[in-house]
């Protein structure tokens, strides 16, 4: 009980906030057009997200058929229609905050919310483009908010050509744009540093994953 109290009292005391956007997101402007933008630490206070993040997101593990045996995919995930149904406030802002920064080029709002836990070093996600949806035929956004341990998140052209990487840090926002999900791959290697867990937040517009 007096544990109980005192978490809240703590998490309280934690005053989590966003950063502003307007004039503090870099964008790099990649072939095809494709681009990025990078505001490292936009969630500020952020120590307690991850935990909730971890404790409270009901993640799964899944498992894929990889030539001719089943494998465990290297993280854990988990969906969210709504993102307003995260369990932390401060992503519910989040994305809010992006479907007004973002508006003017995007046109539509920030909707879903898909969940990634890389436990250690060993998580990873394959190259790939979000292309499940309307990413394989139209210009969009994908927005990553990051939490936890650095990970480095590469990008590199389909047809072929030298890839480029941005680091992930805790609070950092990411936005894949343009025609970044058809023309350019990304990817989460794998790493043998001795890396504590991240959780990424990937808020995208309805119909897009
Ligand atoms: O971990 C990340 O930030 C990227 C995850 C990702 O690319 C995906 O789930 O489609
Ligand atoms: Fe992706």
């Amino acid at each position: 009980m007096a544990l109980a109290v005192q978490a809240s009292l703590l998490d309280l005391a934690d005053d989590v906030r966003l950063g502003a956007l307007g004039g503090r997101v870099r964008r790099t402007l990649l072939a095809h057009g494709a681009w990025v933008d990078h505001r490292p630490g936009w969630v500020e206070g952020s120590d307690s997200v991850l935990d909730t993040l971890v404790r409270d997101i009901p993640w799964r593990s899944e498992r894929r058929r990889m030539y001719d045996r089943v494998v465990d995919v290297p993280r854990l995930i988990s969906w969210y229609d709504d993102a307003r149904d995260l369990p932390v406030p401060v992503l519910v802002d989040a994305r809010a905050a992006l479907s007004a920064y973002y508006a003017p080029e995007l046109g539509e709002p920030f909707v879903s919310a898909g969940c990634c836990f890389y436990r250690d070093g060993r998580d990873s996600v394959a190259w790939h483009g979000d292309t499940i949806g309307r990413g394989a035929t139209d210009d969009t956004m994908v927005a990553i908010v990051s939490f936890g341990s650095p990970r480095t998140l590469a990008l590199r052209p389909r047809g072929g050509g030298p890839s480029l990487t941005f680091p992930l840090g805790h609070g950092d926002l990411l936005v894949m744009g343009g025609s970044c999900q058809r023309t350019w791959e990304h990817a989460v290697p794998k790493t043998s540093r001795a890396v504590g867990p991240r959780v990424s937040i990937q808020l995208r517009p309805a119909g897009v994953a």
